[in-house]
């Protein structure tokens, strides 16, 4: 008898800036069937973001409520703002036998694993840690405070690149998004 053949939960972390969401877009755009999880988070929008597509926007309250109805698959603070997965999604892609892909930090990666030990862990790392640093500057949407606190984070992130089961150099957006959808056995 042939083995079930399950679709796994790919998730895809890596320090702030290093590039997941530009490579994620990027194969998205080849492959619109691609399903990437909508986080809540309690961080403000950025110019151009929108509630329900980049982010589902709510208050501190409503992130209370999330945790406290069990709503959410993992959450973690990042950078004094908090994130959280929404569980409801996520369970129903993957009954329905698609690959589900979730872009979230350290934390949250961590939290998937022991959750769900079948998860693909996938680490996206800098070609070096000042391109790094010109990523997230470049970017220009946050204040140089708060590019600090990411780099400290970044600095840990970094630090436990050993933890994930790939991983990615950011070189080339479109060479990472190929070997990413591979991973995911969607090409
Ligand atoms: N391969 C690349 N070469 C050069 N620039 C890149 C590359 N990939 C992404 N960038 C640029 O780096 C910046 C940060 O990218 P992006 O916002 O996708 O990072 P991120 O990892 O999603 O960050 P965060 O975790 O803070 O949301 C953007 O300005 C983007 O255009
Ligand atoms: N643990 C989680 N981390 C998440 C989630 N959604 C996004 N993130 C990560 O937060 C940081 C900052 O994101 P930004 O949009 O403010 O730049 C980044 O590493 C994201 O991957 C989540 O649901 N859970």
């Amino acid at each position: 008898m042939a083995a079930e053949v399950r679709p796994r939960l790919t998730v895809l972390s890596g320090p702030s800036g290093v590039g997941k969401s530009t490579v994620v877009a990027h194969m998205r755009k080849v492959h619109p069937e691609v399903w990437l999880s909508v986080s809540a988070t309690t961080r403000k929008p950025r110019p151009g973001e929108r509630h329900g597509v980049h982010y589902f926007f709510v208050n501190d309250d409503e992130f209370d409520k999330l945790i406290a109805n069990g709503e959410l698959l993992e959450w973690a603070e990042f950078a004094g703002n908090r994130y959280g997965t929404p569980r409801g999604a996520v369970v129903e892609r993957l009954e329905n036998g698609e690959p589900v892909l979730l872009e979230i930090d350290l934390q949250g990666a961590r939290l998937v694993r022991d959750s769900m030990p079948d998860a693909q862990l996938v680490f996206l790392a800098p070609p070096s840690w000042d391109e790094l640093v010109r990523r997230l500057t470049g970017r220009g949407t946050e204040s140089a405070e708060v590019i600090q606190r990411r780099l400290e984070s970044a600095k840990v992130e970094l630090a436990a690149e050993s933890e994930f089961d790939t991983t990615l150099v950011n070189t080339s957006v479109e060479d990472v998004a190929r070997e990413l959808l591979a991973l995911m056995e969607v090409v």
